[in-house]
């Protein structure tokens, strides 16, 4: 656990970048420090493994004053990533891995083995160890960034806005694939990014602080979007807020019903009968969705639906079997997505389930709201 204990720093200009911080970040948690620029949140980063000192206050983390012990060996439990990684350049990928535990007196040959699990770890294929930094893409060198902060294992990870100069597809890659080592390793991540989106996404709590550094409100992304503190909080999240709060609520309560199917393959006199208020679902050999035809899409064919006849649209979202249900946005987006105005819902494999609406996924949430579930 690291705890900030009214903690402020005042630079030598005067600027006071945080005001008297009082936070606690969870073990084993990703915790979002967001805000818009200048309000503190690379300084409060920083102050953690002592890069910068806080002017007042105590940082602890396991209970113990940063300030007693030399800030070396703190950072020897603490990772760093920075925007654009900042590897080495003179040395290859590989060795940009392995030498801060060779610093630390690992031989050479076991930090190397240990750097090519690393690069494996983050989705890094095995040939580009050999390669230097300027020739990898940016996502590649964040990833690299990334092994090279876990290498010395750390219990804690700080990253300071780690993906914010990769384009957007990229950068959605990178958090999911954040999310998906954070499930492996647990570790104690205080992630920074001026991107609400991205604090939501990653964050397990998120921290939003106003310039002056001071917070206004530390909850989790749900918390957050249904209940901003003020107005600050509420026009930071935006004014989306309530959409996006459905990404946060099960569609279990959503009611599903059965959705005419066509197998690939069928002929088109029978894929007519199957037809029911206007649209039909094509499903693959394994029951997988492919897409959509309609009396108007089959009275263009000869002879079978075929893969390429259908109209596709139409996200998909998966119903609970067993495992996690889709939320009620995924359900909703599905279904407004639809050419059908169907949303289909998939089991584990993949398969059609059945199909929701857009008004029964509102009914699901005007149910949980009464029910007391969700905020109104
Ligand atoms: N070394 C410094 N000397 C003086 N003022 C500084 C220094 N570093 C940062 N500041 C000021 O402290 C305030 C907080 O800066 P900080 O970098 O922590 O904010 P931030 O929220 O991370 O901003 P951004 O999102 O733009 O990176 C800003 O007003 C900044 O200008």
């Amino acid at each position: 656990m690291i705890e900030f204990q009214a903690v402020t720093k005042r630079y030598d200009d005067g600027t006071v970048a945080v005001d008297h911080l009082d936070l606690t970040i969870d073990d084993g948690r990703i915790t979002v420090l967001v805000g818009p620029s200048g309000c503190g949140k690379t300084t409060s980063l920083r102050m953690i493994n002592r890069m910068v000192e806080a002017t007042s206050g105590t940082i602890l983390v396991d209970g113990e004053d940063i300030r007693s012990q030399p800030a070396a060996a703190l950072r020897r439990g603490i990772g760093y990533v920075i925007q654009n990684a900042g590897l080495f350049p003179h040395r290859t990928v590989l060795d940009n891995v392995a030498t801060v535990p060779m610093l630390l007196g690992t031989k050479k040959a076991v930090a190397r083995k240990r750097a090519e699990e690393l690069l494996a770890t983050v989705g890094l294929p095995p040939e580009l160890a050999r390669r230097y930094p300027s020739q990898l893409s940016g996502g590649q060198q964040q990833r690299v960034g990334v092994a090279r902060a876990l290498a010395a294992d750390p219990p804690v990870l700080l990253m300071d806005e780690p993906f914010s100069a990769v384009d957007p597809i990229v950068r959605d890659d990178l958090q999911d694939e954040l999310l998906r080592l954070q499930s492996e390793l647990g570790k104690t991540i205080v992630f920074v990014t001026h991107d609400i989106d991205e604090a939501i996404k990653l964050g397990d709590r998120v921290a939003v602080l106003r310039v002056g550094g001071k917070l206004a409100q530390y909850a989790s992304p749900a918390e957050l979007l249904a209940n901003p503190v003020d107005d600050f909080v509420a026009s930071f999240v935006g004014r989306d807020r309530g959409y996006r709060a459905l990404g946060f609520l099960s569609a279990h309560g959503v009611e599903v019903n059965p959705v005419p199917t066509v197998a690939v393959g069928t002929p088109v006199a029978d894929a007519r009968e199957r037809l029911e208020g206007g649209w039909a679902a094509v499903v693959d050999d394994a029951g997988r969705p492919l897409g959509w035809v309609s009396e108007v899409v089959l009275s263009t064919l000869d002879k079978a639906v075929t893969a390429t006849d259908v109209v596709s649209g139409g996200s998909l979202y998966p119903v609970d079997t067993g495992g996690r249900a889709g939320s009620l946005r995924a359900a909703l987006d599905a279904a407004l997505s639809s050419p059908a105005a169907l949303g289909v819902a998939v089991d584990g494999d993949g398969a059609v389930v059945g199909a929701v609406t857009a008004e029964s996924v509102l009914k699901a949430l005007a149910d949980a709201r009464r029910a007391g579930e969700v905020p109104s």
